[in-house]
């Protein structure tokens, strides 16, 4: 018996004794102590009462939501400060995330003279770039390791090497790519081979769980956009991209040399380790064409001139620290699609999926509430032992470098790759994949497109001419409008729509549905301002039902211009 039943008994037993006792002293008991009762209790009686009530409470799940989920823990942590200053979007777009005592705008051009002043010089200005360092946050970890008499050894001893050549395509150096001595990676644009250069032709990045699939579906109906052999091939993700077979060839190498040098005093494990570590993420290894091909339906491809390939991967967008560069480093002409959807809806739509789909596809489920799944992303994400967040914690003059949010939001992933909270947070993944394409020279508003989901999920006219649009513009020689307007939203509307009412969910709660609301606020705020129009608030309150695309036309009606580019093959076979 437990200890508890025993107590239960125990008590029934006193019960007794006292009831017998009692009726006894129910008796004896004189009108005088009744009165003296009734006066103690008539005092006492509200204060009692008051007690009870000032009790504290226990906090409901929502509560604990609120405190966890409050823009002190994670905003301050994901994002460099509150909102407005010191986070401004320039008019180009550029986002200035820090306060510099000289209020000087750091921008790709910034960055990219620096790299080009260390290069020429690095031995002599060790100091000049500590001191740089110093006074820009945006100094990027490039320049410290610049500064590193490892990775300077690492860099001569590759570039030595006849299978990893630096090429001498200023994108490429600016990318910072290693490029594998891959015999496929520039075909003449005439030969047979030339159909590697439109794979692929274009990529729809993201956001998870705002429509991706029905997109892919509606797209693939022209007879010229082709799509990879699945959905989601996920090559430029950390776990496809061969970093493996590269970094083991660089850390071969290192290991040899490691033991020629065994006498010096940098043989030592951690040490190695951490070089290790930077080799495969601070020279960023292209990822071989000859493997990513072979994700494709080749045959198509080469029989059809026209055609141009289709890598939809949600995952992208979330992946920003590696697969941005991955991308840029392999296909770098690639133009981009990017579907959003209201933050809180695709975190709703994102924990059904996992609840249900998963479930069906026998996977395990996660085992938990949504109330349960946000709390633990948002512990997650107000508890991660990242040291650059801690430095600058309480420090308001210093906000977080960019360089400090990439790696913040790399040990994000690793900790919960599922990232339900983060990846709606779109503005920060955004601005990190358009600072990637200025950096390489690409314009993001020719290389970019962004849709809401909640335009084509409406339906109708317009929202068929986007995705007809859209065709177009990914389509260099579309002359023949192959497919209609009307088919691109059949096929989207016939699209992977779930019901999960149907499948047994419960209803997202209004209270918790606030509180995401309130979290991403800022957010939005943020990514209306990065791209121009304040729609892209998704306020709850918009019932503009004007079509949403960026770039948008300056005449203000919402609408992209379209302009029909050849695909732009920057990168090293542009010169060739
Ligand atoms: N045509 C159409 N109309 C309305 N809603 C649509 C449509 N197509 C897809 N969806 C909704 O998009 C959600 C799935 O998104 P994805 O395909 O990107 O999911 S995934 O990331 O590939 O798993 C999923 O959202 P939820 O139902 O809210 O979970 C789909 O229902």
């Amino acid at each position: 018996m437990s200890i508890r039943g025993r107590k239960i008994r125990n008590n029934s037993d006193n019960e007794k004794t006292v009831k017998t006792s009692a009726s006894s002293s129910i008796m004896r008991a004189t009108s005088a102590q009744s009165r003296t009762m009734s006066t103690l209790l008539f005092i006492l009686g509200p204060a009692l009462l008051l007690l009870v009530l000032m009790r504290p409470m226990p906090m409901s799940i929502d509560q604990e939501v609120n405190t966890l989920v409050s823009q002190e823990t994670i905003q301050s942590r994901l994002m460099p400060t509150k909102l407005p200053s010191p986070v401004v979007v320039n008019a180009d777009n550029t986002i200035l995330i820090h306060q510099k005592k000289s209020e000087e705008k750091v921008t790709a051009e910034d960055d990219d003279s620096k790299e080009e002043d260390d290069e020429d010089d690095d031995d002599e200005n060790n100091e000049d770039d500590k001191a740089n360092k110093n006074q820009d946050p945006t100094a990027t970890t490039l320049s410290t390791f610049h500064t590193d008499p490892i990775l300077r050894y690492l860099e001569k001893e590759l570039s030595n090497n006849q299978n990893f050549q630096i090429q001498d395509s200023k994108v490429y150096q600016q990318a910072n790519c290693i490029v594998p001595d891959d015999q496929e990676f520039c075909p003449s644009p005439d030969s047979d081979d030339a159909w590697r250069l439109r794979t692929p032709g274009f990529l729809i990045i993201g956001a998870k769980k705002a429509g991706t699939t029905s997109f892919w579906q509606s797209l693939t109906q022209h007879p010229d956009i082709v799509g990879a052999s699945r959905k989601e091939i996920l090559f430029f993700t950390q776990v496809q991209f061969d970093f493996a077979k590269y970094t083991k060839m660089v850390d071969e190498r290192l290991a040899q040399r490691m033991t020629e040098l065994s006498d010096d005093k940098l043989v030592d494990s951690d040490l190695f380790q951490h070089y290790a570590n930077a080799s495969a993420f601070q020279i960023r290894v292209a990822p071989s064409r000859a493997d990513l091909v072979t994700n494709f339906p080749r045959k198509t491809l080469r029989n059809r001139p026209n055609a141009v390939s289709l890598d939809a991967t949600p995952e992208y967008l979330f992946n920003f620290p590696t697969s941005i560069k991955a991308i840029m480093c392999t296909c770098p002409w690639v133009k981009i699609i990017i579907i959003l959807r209201n933050p809180t809806d695709r975190v709703w739509s994102h924990y059904n999926f996992l609840q249900h789909v998963r479930t069906n596809n026998g996977k395990p489920p996660i085992n938990m509430s949504f109330e349960q799944f946000i709390l633990k992303d948002a512990k997650t994400m107000s508890t991660l032992d990242i040291s650059s967040f801690q430095k600058t914690e309480g420090k308001d003059e210093q906000a977080l470098s960019e360089e400090d949010i990439v790696e913040a939001w790399f040990e994000y992933k690793q900790e919960f790759p599922e990232g339900p909270l983060g990846r709606s947070m779109y503005a920060l993944q955004i601005h990190q994949w358009f600072k990637e394409l200025r950096r390489i020279g690409r314009d993001p508003k020719n290389a970019v497109r962004i849709v809401r989901l909640e335009d084509l999920k409406r339906g109708g006219k317009k929202a068929a001419q986007i995705l007809n649009e859209l065709a177009d513009w990914v389509l260099p020689n579309d002359k023949h409008n192959a497919t209609s307007p009307i088919e691109y939203l059949d096929a989207f509307r016939h699209g992977m729509k779930t019901n999960y009412t149907k499948l047994g969910s419960p209803q997202l709660s209004q209270d918790t549905k606030d509180i995401l609301d309130r979290l991403y606020a800022p957010h939005n705020e943020l990514l209306a301002r990065l791209l121009g129009d304040e729609r892209w608030r998704y306020s709850r309150d918009d019932t503009d039902e004007q079509p949403l695309v960026w770039p948008a036309n300056k005449g203000g009606e919402g609408n992209a211009v379209f302009e029909r580019t050849s695909i732009d093959q920057k990168g090293p076979c542009a010169s060739r």
